[in-house]
């Protein structure tokens, strides 16, 4: 099979757009045309991948390709390119208006990607003017004169300069990390130029320098001077922020190869909550994350009664979901298994008892975490939204209720737990782990633990930055942006935190009133799409089965009729009145009306019709008794008669 495929932060070209790509390109191109037989291909795939995303900023300067030459229908089209041994990489300029093979650099499988980066800086350099990308500023040193014209003077835009030595490649790539995003320019300066180094007061290269748009200017302090950090502290800075992709000249991915689709994405406000993102992460978490272990016990089922608990009390949804959390968390308190199967657990959050007024949507549907791509962002990003909003939650309630309840639920520990025995990202659980352990003891309150996941996701959001799972629409930054609060960013040091201004913000964000409830799914809509899909599903089967189309309408319709219906009382019950959405606030919930008439009985409520269900059979099932009895006595009486009668 294909060693890439169209979720790599790469071009899957082909005979069909390979040409088309790279003649007249706006961008310079570094091809792999390789084979997917060869283990050396095979073997050097995630290696090239590695550099694909690591380079995937510089896209409108060069762009990273791969052909794959064992694929029949492109074996006239690597012939043309005069390929004969895999990998074999090629350069491309930008703006080429006939056909080349492409130049051969040292750019190879025994290469770095460091190394591998710096040869694409040295081709891209190397371009005659007429082959320059559009998109790609000069990554020549300035001179000394320029850096002091930029100095104390009012500009619409940062200006970043790196100073470093003459075969230090870091400022170049810092020029070329940032340019997909606007209100910053970087340059860079060699540490042979002695004036502007004392006129700034800079002793170490390389370092990078700030020069601010109301002109004032500073040396940006960072303890690990590399091309990471520094990228990562300019695309943080406040209004500094990612083109649209529409705003690049540079033709998007989908253009090119098809399969590459990018999704259209749901209109949301970033300032909001998305209730649906909360419902379907809780979803994933309790049906398919959790449901991989099959049966719960010791420290896992402590973690899981916890974080149930937790979550019971806290998490700020919508009536139906908190009576599920409620009813999982009652049962799990008064049943005291020290073993519990999961599947037992599925059943009452799949309602299986049909208790009314329980439910939990069973589809996942993205809105504030939607990705780009299907596999970007989704689950992870409703789990920090989940966390986020339980520690808010417990924040507000500590506020509220400064004295009561004073064994409140430790949601930080309960989070820690259940990521270190459940979160199916092991990679992400160790990293969080590695922080819990740094610092997550010295927590002392519920403001402390809304501060602490804060920083804690901000130093993930850095660490990530730029790598494979970053959406490219969504770029990893420090959070909260400029926009979402102009007054969480220090007035004089744009880079500082006011951090009472940003837990004012987060209280916000997180709170219940900022989460909306737009795209949210109702148990009568899922309920539909599923008769729906079944119904779809039986007529597609009967039609497979040749030569029964006449019966397969009518055996669809049977099917539909055998459906269990969900008498309307109960659908009714699980929704009372229109208000249904109303979620928990931390006052105690009114009770709604068709609840005031159900009863509680080992901690699980029962409906007016389940009672007198059980009332109806119990009745049934005495009168059959009572029946049988008076039958079988009068028989008896019949056999005494008829054996007690002497043989004559
Ligand atoms: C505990 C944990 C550890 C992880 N570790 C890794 C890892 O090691 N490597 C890796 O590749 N991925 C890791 N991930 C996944 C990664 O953090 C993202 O969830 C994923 O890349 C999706 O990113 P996103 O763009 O949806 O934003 P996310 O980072 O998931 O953030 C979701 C939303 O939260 C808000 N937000 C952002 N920053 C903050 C903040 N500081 N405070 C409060 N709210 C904020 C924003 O609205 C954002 O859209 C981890 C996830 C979790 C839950």
């Amino acid at each position: 099979g294909q060693l890439y495929s169209p979720s790599d932060p790469l071009y899957l070209l082909d005979e069909g757009s390979v040409r088309r790509a790279l003649s007249n390109s706006s961008s310079a191109w570094l091809v792999e045309f390789y084979s997917s037989w060869c283990g050396h291909c095979v073997n050097y795939a995630p290696i090239w991948r590695e550099l694909a995303a690591d380079v995937t900023g510089w896209d409108p300067a060069i762009k990273i390709g791969v052909v794959d030459c064992a694929e029949e229908k492109n074996y006239e089209t690597c012939k043309d390119y005069g390929i004969n041994s895999y990998p074999s990489f090629r350069f491309f300029q930008a703006f080429a208006k006939e056909f080349t093979q492409g130049e051969t650099r040292k750019a190879g499988t025994e290469q770095e990607i460091a190394v591998v980066r710096q040869i694409m800086i040295d081709f891209l350099q190397s371009s005659p003017p007429q082959h320059r990308p559009a998109a790609c500023p000069s990554l020549d040193p300035i001179s000394s004169e320029e850096v002091l014209s930029l100095l104390d003077k009012k500009s619409s835009h940062y200006t970043a300069i790196v100073f470093e030595s003459k075969d230090s490649y870091v400022g170049r790539e810092v020029i070329l990390d940032l340019i997909q995003y606007e209100n910053i320019l970087v340059r860079r300066v060699l540490n042979s130029d002695k004036a502007s180094l004392e006129k700034l007061g800079i002793s170490a290269t390389p370092s990078c320098y700030l020069i601010y748009p109301n002109g004032s200017h500073g040396l940006i302090n960072i303890a690990t001077p590399l091309r990471a950090t520094f990228s990562s502290h300019l695309k943080s800075l406040p209004g500094v922020k990612k083109r649209q992709i529409s705003q690049l000249e540079v033709p998007v991915k989908q253009k090119i190869e098809e399969k590459d689709e990018i999704r259209g994405l749901d209109k949301h406000d970033p300032s909001k909550l998305y209730m649906v993102d909360l419902e379907s992460g809780l979803h994933y978490l309790l049906r398919v994350e959790l449901a991989t272990h099959k049966m719960l016990e010791g420290e896992k089922l402590e973690t899981f009664k916890d974080f149930i608990a937790v979550t019971a009390q806290l998490f700020p949804g919508r009536q139906p979901v908190m009576k599920l959390l409620e009813t999982l968390h009652e049962w799990l308190v008064n049943l005291p298994l020290d073993k519990i199967p999961y599947d037992a657990i599925l059943d009452l959050v799949n309602n299986k008892m049909r208790i009314a007024g329980i439910y939990l949507p069973s589809r996942v549907k993205w809105v504030g975490c939607q990705g780009s791509r299907p596999e970007l962002r989704g689950y992870t990003c409703s789990l920090w939204k989940l966390f986020h909003s339980l520690t808010v939650q417990a924040a507000i309630r500590a506020e509220e209720f400064p004295k009561a309840d004073p064994s409140h639920p430790d949601v930080l520990k309960v989070m820690r737990r259940y990521i270190q025995h459940f979160f199916g990202c092991r990679e992400c659980a160790e990293h969080f782990e590695e922080m819990a352990k740094e610092s997550m003891d010295s927590v002392k309150s519920a403001n402390g633990a809304v501060l602490w996941l804060w920083q804690k996701h901000n130093v993930v959001n850095n660490r990530i930055a730029g790598a494979l799972s970053e959406d490219p629409q969504f770029p990893k930054v420090q959070w909260p942006t400029h926009d979402l609060c102009p007054l969480c960013r220090g007035e004089k040091e744009p880079h500082s935190w006011n951090e009472a201004e940003v837990l004012a913000f987060l209280k916000h964000f997180y709170s219940i009133d900022n989460a909306s409830e737009q795209f949210t799914m109702k148990e009568t809509d899922e309920k539909q799409a599923e008769n729906a899909e079944a119904e779809k599903k039986v007529e597609t089967l009967n039609k497979n089965q040749s030569g029964q189309d006449n019966n397969a309408v009518q055996d669809s319709k049977e099917a539909s009729q055998l459906k269990p219906e969900i008498p309307d009382k109960l659908v009714q019950n699980s929704h009372p009145g229109p208000r249904d959405n109303s979620r928990r606030g931390l006052e105690k919930v009114a009770v709604p009306e068709a609840d005031k008439h159900s009863i509680s009985f080992l901690g699980v409520g029962f409906s007016n019709i389940d009672m007198s269900l059980c009332v109806v059979l119990y009745v049934a099932s005495s009168l059959f008794l009572m029946i049988m009895y008076f039958f079988f006595r009068m028989r008896s009486r019949r056999w005494k008669v008829r054996y007690s009668r002497p043989y004559v």
